[in-house]
């Protein structure tokens, strides 16, 4: 069937039909309903609160806008010759108004400006599956409006913070990581809850800013990564001032007045000002009518690699709320291959759904890169040794410490940083990569590049890294293996 290529139609004052409905208006969502559109369909978009979504507003922006200023401190206080020129602190009210300034300050218009640029209709409101290809829109004001897709309604509802079954930590009004990223002080003390990424970037982040802060993480530091990424990023911490329980958890939590009390599993009570709680996501699926279509209310929505639902032809969902990889960036790759495949499939076009083809995310298995914004920045694509292990790969492991690179020594005086990389060695492709240490976060679409495209070890000798740069790390570890063949 041709797609309709003139707009919605207009079926009475509040019921339309569109070729697509993209449920969530964040980063992700807003990328599949603008592939669709590129592609000529019609398209109407579902907000329930601000056009841009978590990354924009609560978590990518105002985060790494709240550590760039005390990572470029300690940067220019790590170089003799512009050490001596610090002489004062960080100014803690500039920082809080360049994060306003990164979120706009909490204003959607300049993202409802480019739907609108893109000819995506906006229907503000609460959505919600009526049935198959149909929305129910709940707006601010209570009133409903029915939406009907022609080809397709691509769920992207993202997720938001967990809250353990802590007692008395949810009648603490801990904060979450919307709190920790929108806040307009800086408490005295913070007790962070948790070991993961969120934990460990808002440690950093406070600490820079002057708060006292504590992470208790039952488990060690960034579990999953490579271990001594957890193990650098601790050290740095506790050197930035940031207590570290590890192995403890909160077992009861009250709030009295200006103070909340943590009392901890290691037998000890913890006394501060604010509380906040990272300790992973839950999808936002819980009052979204999925009943309505035979899945289960407040689930994780699964896909295949074209980001359709299994047993639908018309349903897709995109982003964190597939909990294939809570990551904007790697979103954003699924609502392309999804925008894509919904223009495709309604054109009756050909579908490239083969591994690494247009119309999948092939990438989310084998090469999701991260980078976790600490000092040192932790940087990592791929698999990593325990993981390609586990897949039953026979690897090989080549460790490198970043400090013996000429770049690196050069960039901040006692530099120190490690890199491994995991090497498939039957094949002689890299099948994993991770950095840590200052400013590597620009090292790794090298990396990306070269596990997505599985560059053979031998043709990578012939990359030459420009001296004296931290690149020059790829050489090092390319010698570090040896050289494929001779
Ligand atoms: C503190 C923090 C820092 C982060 N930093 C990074 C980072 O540096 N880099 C990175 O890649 N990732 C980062 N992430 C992860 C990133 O924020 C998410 O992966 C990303 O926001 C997911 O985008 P999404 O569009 O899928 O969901 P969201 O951004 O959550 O957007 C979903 C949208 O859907 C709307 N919605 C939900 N339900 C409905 C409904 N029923 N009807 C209408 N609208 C609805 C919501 O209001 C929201 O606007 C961070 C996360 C946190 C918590
Ligand atoms: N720079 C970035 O790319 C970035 C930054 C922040 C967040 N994110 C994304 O956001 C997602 C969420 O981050 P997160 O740090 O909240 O989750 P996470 O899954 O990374 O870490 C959760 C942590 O909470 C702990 N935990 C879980 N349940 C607990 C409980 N009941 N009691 C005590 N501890 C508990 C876990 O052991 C773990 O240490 C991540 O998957 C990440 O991909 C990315």
């Amino acid at each position: 069937m041709e797609p309709r290529t003139d707009g919605p139609d207009q079926e009475s004052a509040t019921d339309q039909t569109f070729d697509v409905i993209v449920i969530g208006a964040g980063a992700v969502g807003e990328n599949a309903a603008g592939r669709a559109a590129q592609g000529g369909l019609s398209v109407a978009i579902v907000e329930a609160e601000l056009v841009g979504g978590e990354c924009s507003y609560w978590a990518c922006m105002p985060s790494k806008a709240l550590l760039r200023s005390s990572q470029a401190l300690r940067a220019a206080r790590g170089v003799a010759g512009a050490a001596g020129a610090v002489t004062g602190d960080l100014d803690v009210a500039a920082v809080l108004n360049r994060r306003d300034s990164f979120t706009s300050g909490w204003k959607d218009k300049g993202q409802v400006d480019w739907l609108e640029g893109a000819g995506i209709q906006l229907v503000r409101g609460q959505g919600r599956l009526t049935g198959p290809k149909q929305v129910s829109v709940t707006a601010a004001d209570g009133s409903a409006t029915t939406i009907t897709a022609r080809h397709a309604v691509t769920l992207a509802t993202g997720s938001a913070a967990a809250i353990p079954e802590v007692p008395g930590l949810h009648e603490s009004h801990p904060w979450t990581s919307r709190e920790g990223t929108s806040a307009q002080s800086v408490p005295k003390s913070l007790a962070i809850i948790g070991g993961g990424v969120v934990a460990a970037e808002l440690a950093t982040a406070y600490a820079g800013l002057g708060s006292r802060v504590t992470v208790l993480a039952r488990s060690g530091l960034l579990r999953g990564m490579e271990p001594f990424a957890g193990e650098l990023v601790g050290e740095a911490l506790e050197s930035q001032g940031v207590e570290l329980r590890l192995h403890t958890a909160p077992e009861r939590v009250t709030r009295a007045g200006e103070e909340v009390r943590l009392e901890t599993s290691d037998g000890e009570t913890l006394v501060v000002q604010e509380v906040l709680v990272a300790t992973g996501r839950t999808p936002r699926t819980g009052d979204l009518g999925l009943e309505t279509v035979g899945l289960e209310p407040g689930s994780w929505i699964e896909t295949d690699d074209t980001m359709q639902v299994p047993g639908f032809d018309w349903l897709y969902a995109v982003g964190d709320v597939t909990h294939r990889a809570l990551l904007t960036h790697q979103g954003k790759y699924q609502a392309r291959a999804a925008g894509d495949v919904i223009v495709a499939r309604a054109r009756g076009a050909r579908v490239d759904d083969a591994p690494w083809g247009a119309h999948v995310a092939t990438a989310d298995q084998r090469a999701v890169p991260q980078v976790t914004f600490t000092d040192p920045e932790v940087a990592s694509v791929g698999l990593t040794a325990a993981a390609a292990r586990e897949a039953g790969y026979e690897i090989r492991v080549v460790d490198y410490e970043l400090g013996n690179v000429a770049g690196a020594a050069l960039h901040a005086d006692g530099y120190a940083g490690k890199a491994r990389m995991v090497v498939d060695e039957q094949r002689e492709v890299i099948l994993g990569v991770t950095f840590v240490g200052p400013d590597v976060s620009e090292l790794l679409h090298a990396a990306t590049i070269a596990v997505t495209a599985e560059v053979p070890l031998d043709r990578l000798w012939h990359a030459v890294p420009a001296y004296p740069t931290i690149s020059e790390i790829w050489l090092r570890l390319l010698e570090s293996y040896g050289r494929p063949g001779s």
